[in-house]
């Protein structure tokens, strides 16, 4: 399991502070969609100047104008963009296209799409699949992820949306790839601390699901 810490509602400078307090322990630096939004596509060249040597998700949550989109986020620098499940399967295929051409990587985010959208999703088998309960959802009727979906082990698959250790500790079959982080790091006090204590209990999560039953 990677450790993708997602990063929102910060200054870009906050932003490469915290990364900068985490970096050991994560895998992934995701340039969250509020700072593409307040700052734009600068926010991902930056944090991809501070940390060369890190993937960078540059979380656009594209529905439309796909091929304009990623190739501003690969330009400047991201190594995964995002693009929202419920588009048109055009829009799908254009970032799927535009990131093989940038030899860069696709991230779906399943956020609200049907189980018929969703199986028209799963072929695209060269994507990572990200199962994402919203931060409204989570504000308004305090839902977070649990990690329950059925992942498909064939596929690479991502969770977000108020994850902690916590949540990480009680889930329950099989393990997704990547588990995104964000306010359980960014709203710390310590973030070294919270990043280093959520490695520890994946490393310990992944330690158990390898023991034989
Ligand atoms: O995509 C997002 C918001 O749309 C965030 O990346 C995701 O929700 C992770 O942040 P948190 O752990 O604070 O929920």
């Amino acid at each position: 399991m990677k450790i993708q810490l997602a990063l929102d509602r910060l200054s870009i400078d906050e932003a490469i502070k915290i990364a900068g307090q985490a970096e050991q322990y994560i895998d992934i630096i995701e340039v969250g969609t509020s700072l593409i939004k307040e700052f734009g596509v600068i926010s991902i060249s930056r944090l991809k100047e501070a940390f060369p040597d890190k993937l960078i998700l540059a979380d656009m949550k594209t529905i439309d104008n796909a091929l304009y989109e990623f190739n501003l986020c690969f330009e400047a620098g991201a190594d995964i963009a995002t693009v929202m499940g419920v588009s048109p399967l055009q829009t799908i295929e254009t970032c799927l296209e535009a990131s093989a051409k940038h030899q860069k990587k696709t991230m779906i985010d399943l956020l609200n799409t049907t189980a018929e959208q969703k199986a028209a999703l799963f072929p695209y088998t060269e994507a990572i699949f990200c199962d994402h309960v919203s931060k409204d959802v989570q504000e308004k009727s305090g839902l977070k992820n649990t990690a329950s979906a059925a992942f498909d082990p064939t596929l690479e698959w991502a969770i977000a949306g108020g994850i902690t250790g916590e949540s990480i500790q009680n889930m329950a079959g099989p393990l997704p790839d990547i588990v995104i982080i964000g306010s359980a790091i960014t709203k710390s006090t310590q973030p070294e601390k919270a990043a280093e204590a959520l490695r520890e209990i994946i490393e310990r999560k992944k330690a158990k699901s390898n023991e034989p039953a």
